[in-house]
């Protein structure tokens, strides 16, 4: 059973619902990473989703384009990204970690390098956002073989046949997208977000994880109720942003907000029981 599967598996057993931070790597500078990535599990993260940059996201908002630039001017790369894992892996070996990227810099070094190296790395997840479920066989395949899991995203525009087609190609969990647009856009509606998984839930029996719109402790509470995962990015990267200039303080700042997030989570959670 993959790391990620554990995780969820662990949590439902003890009535929990996952909290999965965004953050993208080498942000702002490359060695702030892995003390970040530590300090985000110390305050109660559960899985790491963790952002490749890339130059032309088309899928994140101002505030996660920002965090691409600032970490590609560093030069930030696959491998490097790469490298951090395995620097966190040789302090945690419990914590899943989803790389989350576009297909491009994946496609340059090759899925099978690609595969291998992550695999080697300690990556547990992979999801690439712009690569469509129905050109996805090769890429699955390969990190099939590899036992990384392919995880994949279901928006509202989704229609039911792919929601199915989606449902038999995913592994580790699927990832709700709340509302149509970008991420760090506005706020989701519980109901409306509650009537998609149920369909969704029809065809599958992965975990359900929530993201885009959700930015404290009352939305991330209002999500858990609902999906056994809450995904949040924005919220934590304008954070990253604001303490561009003081490193020193952002490890403990970021992970200030996850551990809100994480107390309100678990307050659900107990009143859930
Ligand atoms: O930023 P938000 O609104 O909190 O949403 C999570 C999101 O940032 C993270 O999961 C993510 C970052 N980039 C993405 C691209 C596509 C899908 C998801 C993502």
């Amino acid at each position: 059973m993959s790391r990620i599967s554990q995780c969820f598996k662990k949590l439902k057993a003890d009535g929990q619902t996952a909290l999965i931070p965004y953050v993208t790597a080498g942000d702002p500078e490359p060695w702030v990473t892995v003390p970040l990535l530590h300090a985000l599990v110390d305050a109660g993260a559960d899985i790491i989703e963790l952002g490749i940059p890339f130059s032309d996201p088309m899928s994140d908002g101002p505030v996660i384009q920002k965090a691409c630039e600032r970490a590609l001017k560093n030069d930030v790369s696959v491998k490097s990204v790469l490298e951090m894992v395995k620097k966190f892996r040789e302090k945690n070996s419990e914590t899943p970690i989803v790389l989350m990227g576009y297909a491009n810099p994946i496609e340059a070094i090759g899925y099978p390098t690609f595969a291998k190296l992550a695999k080697e790395a300690g990556v547990d997840g992979v999801l690439t956002v712009d690569v469509p479920p129905e050109e996805s066989d090769d890429f699955r395949q390969i990190m099939d073989e590899h036992e990384i899991d392919t995880i994949y995203l279901v928006a509202p525009t989704t229609s039911n046949e792919r929601m199915s087609m989606i449902a038999s190609y995913a592994r580790g969990f699927i990832y709700y997208v709340s509302i149509k647009g970008v991420t760090g856009s506005a706020s989701l509606d519980v109901t409306e977000v509650n009537n998609k998984l149920a369909l969704l839930r029809e065809r599958t029996d992965l975990p359900l994880g929530v993201g885009f719109g959700i930015r404290d402790g009352k939305s991330a509470a209002a999500v858990a109720e609902i999906a056994d995962a809450v995904v949040v990015g924005s919220t934590l990267v304008k954070c990253i942003e604001e303490h561009a200039q003081r490193l020193e303080e952002l490890p403990a700042a970021v992970a200030g907000l996850v551990a809100e997030m994480r107390h309100a989570i678990n307050a659900r959670d107990l009143a859930k029981a």
